[in-house]
């Protein structure tokens, strides 16, 4: 079963446009979403949070519109963003008394022991928080009524190492449940190395990829040789090619291939999402590229 499903969304705000065909992310799994600054992660969120309307197409969440079933689908998320969003004046105690009110599913129990966890005092004012503090106050907030879909926005850039290894056990345990789904959006794409199921990878607004990390991550290495070895056909077989020294190195889907051609005189490296991420631009800028290294 899907959690989120999109079809045919298009969306224009100044000269962006958000433009997914389709995009079904299923329950019970870690999606990470990444993509470079501007690439549109933060307008995807808001728009499966209903905070933005489409032009056109689809959106579903648990099978149903904010048109049909607004409540439900709102009761059911949580959300944690990448700034502080309570009032300064308000403290965890009493911004928990709203979140009683909204959420039947709130867990007193689950909040104190989450506050407790992250070193979060009750009484402490909002504004007196540290920016660190106050995403770990909006993590424990977005938990503590156990949504079926939890939504984190980039939450990790202001966080420590410390409390991101921790938060990444978190997530993890919360996987133990079946029924649970996570959209993680981040730059550090080493968390999602860690704990993604699957990768969502969005390019100037348009989804690029939306595949299995294992998979990913097998199908696609890095390649590095002889400028000399290259020709046009090779040349087909790479994406992104970067030159410096006479040697190339590239992004590559067919590594069995100059393997079989060039034996070890190519080196062929598993690739990380970051590389993933930076071929994939020089890709699209349509550049052969002189590293500056
Ligand atoms: N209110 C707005 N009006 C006009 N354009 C906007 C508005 N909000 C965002 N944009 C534009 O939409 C595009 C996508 O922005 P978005 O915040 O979704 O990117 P992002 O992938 O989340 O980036 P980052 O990684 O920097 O957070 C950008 O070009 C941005 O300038």
């Amino acid at each position: 079963m899907n959690v989120i499903t999109i079809n045919q969304l298009k969306s224009k705000q100044g000269d962006f446009e958000l433009n997914i065909d389709e995009l079904n992310i299923p329950k019970g799994y870690i999606t990470g979403l990444i993509g470079e600054n501007g690439s549109g992660k933060t307008s995807l969120i808001y728009h499966l949070l209903n905070l933005r309307v489409q032009d056109t197409g689809e959106i579903k969440i648990f099978d149903r519109t904010f048109i049909e079933d607004r409540e439900y689908i709102l009761s059911n998320i949580g959300i944690v963003y990448s700034e502080n969003h309570f009032p300064d004046f308000m403290n965890p105690k009493s911004l928990e008394k709203i979140f009683i009110d909204y959420y039947v599913t709130w867990d007193s129990n689950l909040y104190a022991h989450y506050l407790d966890k992250f070193e979060i005092p009750m009484t402490k004012k909002i504004k007196t928080l540290s920016q660190g503090m106050k995403i770990k106050l909006n993590i424990a907030t977005a938990m503590s009524h156990k949504p079926k879909l939890l939504i984190l926005d980039e939450p990790t850039s202001n966080l420590d190492p410390t409390f991101r290894i921790e938060l990444l056990n978190i997530l993890q345990d919360l996987m133990l449940d079946e029924d649970q789904t996570i959209l993680f959006s981040t730059h550090i794409t080493s968390d999602l190395e860690q704990i993604a199921d699957y990768i969502a990878f969005i390019e100037e607004g348009r989804l690029m990829l939306y595949e299995e990390k294992d998979h990913l991550l097998e199908q696609y290495h890095i390649i590095e040789g002889d400028d000399l070895l290259l020709d046009d056909e090779l040349d087909q077989l790479l994406i992104g090619t970067e030159f410096n020294d006479k040697r190339f190195k590239a992004m590559t889907k067919d590594a069995d291939v100059f393997r079989e051609l060039f034996g070890d005189k190519v080196i062929i490296n598993p690739i990380t999402i970051d590389q993933m991420m930076y071929f994939s631009k020089l890709k699209r800028l349509g550049v052969k590229h002189e590293a500056t290294y």
